[in-house]
């Protein structure tokens, strides 16, 4: 099939890369010329593992390509099917900030008139329930048209991808979720994923479009619960001295429960987990529902940061003090720093006056936009050459690889945030875990 993907960011790309790897015909639209180059020199705008293998295969510029990329909407006319990957952030106030979005579909709208034939648009983005048919469709169609018969088919197919991980969980989903409100376009959903479904055999949730809106916030939430609660479950077993991982290993164990999302620490950052969860008790309260048990996820995950900085106050006053901050992405695997716990911790670090010098594998140049003054170290053990303490913010592999390095600290303090698997007797650590 045809497909274009309207907007190339971290969902946009994976899924183009994807569906040409399933043999589709896809093209990108990107209102960014350097990620539109970037693609069509058959390289990846994103640090996500698998990815650039992807875009090197399919988007060749031998003319055998099944990917390019565009900034011109008018290439929407030639597929068949148009997937919407726009961003959807967080307004001040918290609430979803529609105005990409729209804007992204306005200029589809306008573009789809010129087309003759029916196509369908799908809704990728992650957006409240009502967004699709109260804000979007009204810009692709209409007021007055029947969705079976409009000349645009408006669905709505959330994403549940992870950054890191996104190739491998887009090809291998737990669950493919089509909404709409008309079989035409359900049909076309179908069609689309047919090639998907061929190789993974995953259940299709076949629902209408506000309950797949509402499907995607209820599996953020509920992600986003868990790990505060096991954050809140692992704050107590600090109070009693008690090792959180060995608790959540047991309990993990219960299927009712489940092994997954059980890491306690600094809590969830990233592009999705804070907004959306925001998002989901904004549009709550403004129907006139408090939702009491999400407003505490993040409470607690908002606190998470300060417990580090306070189990580090406790060891040393580090006003003045040289301090390693170790990971900046809001999770390894990952070049995106967007609501990392690493920015509250840097923050609470300057307010001590501490003398801030960061490192991360991949991050560090995104990081470098947001804090100009801190250090940034070329590697982890340059970093750790005459700190005073080390805070581990994210879980890279390659620390839990340093070995030596901690002897050249000036004092052999880590705070640890993660669980990293750290050399402490070896070399004599001064360790605290957040946690454990
Ligand atoms: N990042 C993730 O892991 C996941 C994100 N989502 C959701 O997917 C949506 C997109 O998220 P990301 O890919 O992370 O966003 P992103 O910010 O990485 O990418 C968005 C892209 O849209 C482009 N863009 C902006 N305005 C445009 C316009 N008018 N026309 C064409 N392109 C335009 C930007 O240049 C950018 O490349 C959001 O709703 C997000 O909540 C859902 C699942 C996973
Ligand atoms: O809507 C989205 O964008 C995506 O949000 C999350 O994916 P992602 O944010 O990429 O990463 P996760 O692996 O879920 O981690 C989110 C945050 O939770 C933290 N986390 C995760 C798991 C855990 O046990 N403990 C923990 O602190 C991570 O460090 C990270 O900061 C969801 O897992 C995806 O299903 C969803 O598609």
């Amino acid at each position: 099939m045809y497909v274009s993907i309207v907007g190339s960011g971290y969902v946009g790309t994976t899924v183009a890369a994807c569906f040409a790897d399933l043999g589709h015909q896809v093209t990108n639209v990107d209102i960014d010329q350097s990620i539109v180059d970037t693609i069509n020199t058959g390289e990846a705008p994103i640090h996500e593992e698998g990815l650039p293998e992807l875009i090197d295969a399919h988007a060749a510029a031998d003319g055998t390509s099944r990917l390019r990329a565009t900034t011109d909407y008018d290439a929407v006319l030639d597929t068949d099917v148009t997937f919407l990957c726009l961003p959807t952030p967080q307004a001040d106030d918290g609430s979803i900030d529609l105005s990409i979005m729209k804007a992204g579909a306005e200029q589809l709208g306008e573009t789809l008139r010129k087309k003759q034939d029916r196509h369908t648009v799908v809704v990728k983005s992650t957006v409240v329930p009502r967004t699709t048919e109260e804000h979007i469709a009204p810009l692709l169609n209409n007021p007055s048209d029947e969705a079976e018969t409009a000349p645009v088919g408006v669905g709505m197919n959330p994403e549940f991808l992870r950054e890191g991980t996104a190739i491998h969980d887009f090809l291998h989903p737990d669950k493919v979720v089509l909404g709409a409100d008309d079989e035409r376009t359900r049909e076309d959903m179908h069609a689309v994923f047919a090639a998907l479904l061929d190789q993974h055999d995953a259940p299709v949730v076949e629902t209408d479009l506000r309950t797949a809106e509402m499907t995607k916030y209820a599996n953020n939430a509920f992600l986003a619960s868990k790990v505060s609660l096991i954050n809140d479950i692992g704050n107590i077993c600090k109070q009693f001295d008690i090792d959180a991982y060995e608790v959540a290993d047991a309990i993990g164990l219960d299927d009712r429960i489940g092994e997954q999302f059980l890491r306690s620490g600094l809590g969830w950052g990233g592009s999705c987990f804070p907004k959306d969860t925001r998002a989901i008790i904004h549009a709550a309260e403004e129907t006139g529902y408090e939702p009491a048990m999400l407003n505490a996820a993040v409470e607690v995950n908002d606190g998470q940061p300060e417990r580090l900085l306070e189990l580090l106050d406790e060891r040393l006053d580090v006003d003045g003090e040289r301090v390693a901050v170790l990971g900046l992405a809001f999770k390894p695997g990952t070049d995106d720093i967007r609501n990392a716990r690493s920015i509250p911790v840097i923050e609470g670090l300057q307010k001590r006056n501490a003398s801030v010098v960061a490192y991360d594998p991949v991050a560090a140049d995104e990081m470098r936009e947001r804090f100009p003054d801190i250090e940034y170290a070329d590697s982890a053990a340059d970093a750790l050459t005459d700190a005073s303490a080390a805070l581990i913010v994210t879980e890279w592999d390659e620390f839990g690889a340093l070995d030596e390095a901690f002897e050249t600290m000036a004092r052999k303090l880590v705070v640890d945030g993660r669980r990293v698997d750290l050399p402490i007797e070896e070399r004599g650590l001064e360790y605290e875990g957040l946690c454990w």
